[in-house]
């Protein structure tokens, strides 16, 4: 599915926009402080109903605005309308229908997004790593969602009890059961999922980069020779003195190391955007493959880091995905050689929070 028509309304410094985005690469370009990035927090918005950097999700709308508001028209008709205001509430319509669930959103427009703070998915917390973990996963079952939720509720519930200073067995027994039951579920399906996506990863990989040391290590988040309830039982001691679960899938990792060292440790900086462009590529070679959906990229400031030959390896890895890519650049004569077919990419120049088509690729300054 691809957007046909955005209109935004109070995103950052966009009082109101709109442009037909064409179905592959879209590149928007313009001065520093343009409102490029705004474009990418739009479609954000649009498929997720949040701001992509949290410590933006205050300064989203627009000054002076109440809420920020994207509307898009799909190519399959569809028209899904998101609106956010400054309480934090939002408002979702697909066919002028009212959805609570923000992971219906999120189902309809697999988004992938890749800049600045993408480094974190090597160098951040294990919570980033199971986020993206979690993404293909979510998108390949429907099943993931429920025990996720229900993972979620029985270990708040358990820490609740943990903390509670008197435990009460038989409740503790109820959501240590229900806990249990999700926390296998969920190591099945996540399993399941990197017995695909691991392949992929590397074939991908191998076409941008030669690493051939790196791999991928899968931790569930507990022991892998023993059972979730032989674990909790031996850590009882410590988790009521800690207050909270230390171990099961809220504790999962994708540990990505080059021999025995994490990645961020040992490889350079552009190395390290290339493999999270080949995480992220992966992952959506992998969600067209197995259910044929496209997914659609948010890549903010790509050339940054990157030296010409890996930009064109990148370039034309973009260009064969099949859902549509958003791209923003201050100066698009690095992009100029970028592409294997110039005619199917559309260009955009920003310029003080407006989008304007550009007809033509741009040379670059002689
Ligand atoms: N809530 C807001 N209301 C109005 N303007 C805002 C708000 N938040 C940010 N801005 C301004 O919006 C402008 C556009 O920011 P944006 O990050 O989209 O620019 P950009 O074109 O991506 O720039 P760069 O190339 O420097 O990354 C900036 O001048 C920023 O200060």
């Amino acid at each position: 599915m691809s957007i046909v028509r955005l209109s935004i309304q109070g995103v950052r410094n966009i009082a109101n926009t709109q442009f037909h985005p064409g179905p592959g690469v879209n590149v928007l370009h313009g001065d520093n402080g343009a409102g490029k990035s705004s474009v990418l927090e739009a479609i954000h918005l649009l498929a997720l109903a949040r701001s992509f950097k949290v410590s933006r999700t205050r300064t989203l709308i627009r000054d002076g605005d109440d809420q920020a508001v994207v509307f898009a028209e799909l190519d399959s008709g569809t028209r899904i309308g998101v609106q956010r205001s400054r309480n934090g509430q939002h408002g979702i319509r697909v066919n002028g229908e009212p959805v609570a669930a923000v992971s219906e959103l999120a189902h309809r427009l697999p988004l992938q997004l890749i800049h600045s703070d993408s480094f974190l998915l090597l160098e951040g917390s294990p919570g980033h790593r199971r986020q993206f973990l979690d993404w293909g996963v979510f998108h390949q079952d429907t099943a993931f969602h429920a025990a996720w939720q229900n993972a979620q509720k029985s270990l708040k519930n358990r820490n609740s009890l943990l903390r509670s200073g008197r435990i009460d067995r038989s409740q503790l027994a109820v959501w240590q059961r229900e806990f249990l039951l999700a926390a296998e579920h969920i190591d099945a399906l996540r399993k399941h999922y990197l017995e695909g996506f691991v392949p992929l990863f590397h074939q991908v990989l191998d076409q941008l980069i030669e690493l051939p040391d790196l791999r991928i290590h899968y931790y569930r988040g507990w022991d892998k020779s023993r059972t979730l309830a032989d674990v909790l039982d031996n850590q009882w001691d410590r988790d009521i003195k800690l207050g909270y679960t230390q171990s099961g899938p809220q504790r999962a990792d994708m540990r990505i190391k080059v021999r025995s060292q994490a990645a961020s440790d040992v490889l350079s900086r552009g190395q390290q955007k290339l493999v999270v462009c080949a995480l992220k590529v992966a992952q959506s070679l992998h969600l067209q493959a197995e259910h044929n959906r496209p997914t659609t990229f948010l890549v903010d400031d790509l050339p940054a880091e990157l030296d010409r030959h890996h930009i064109r390896k990148l370039g034309s890895l973009m260009e064969g995905l099949t859902g549509q890519v958003f791209m923003t650049s201050v100066d698009p004569a690095p992009l100029h050689d970028f592409w294997q077919s110039p005619d199917r990419i559309r260009m955009f120049h920003v310029e003080q929070g407006q989008v304007f088509p550009a007809d033509d690729l741009e040379q670059p300054d002689e």
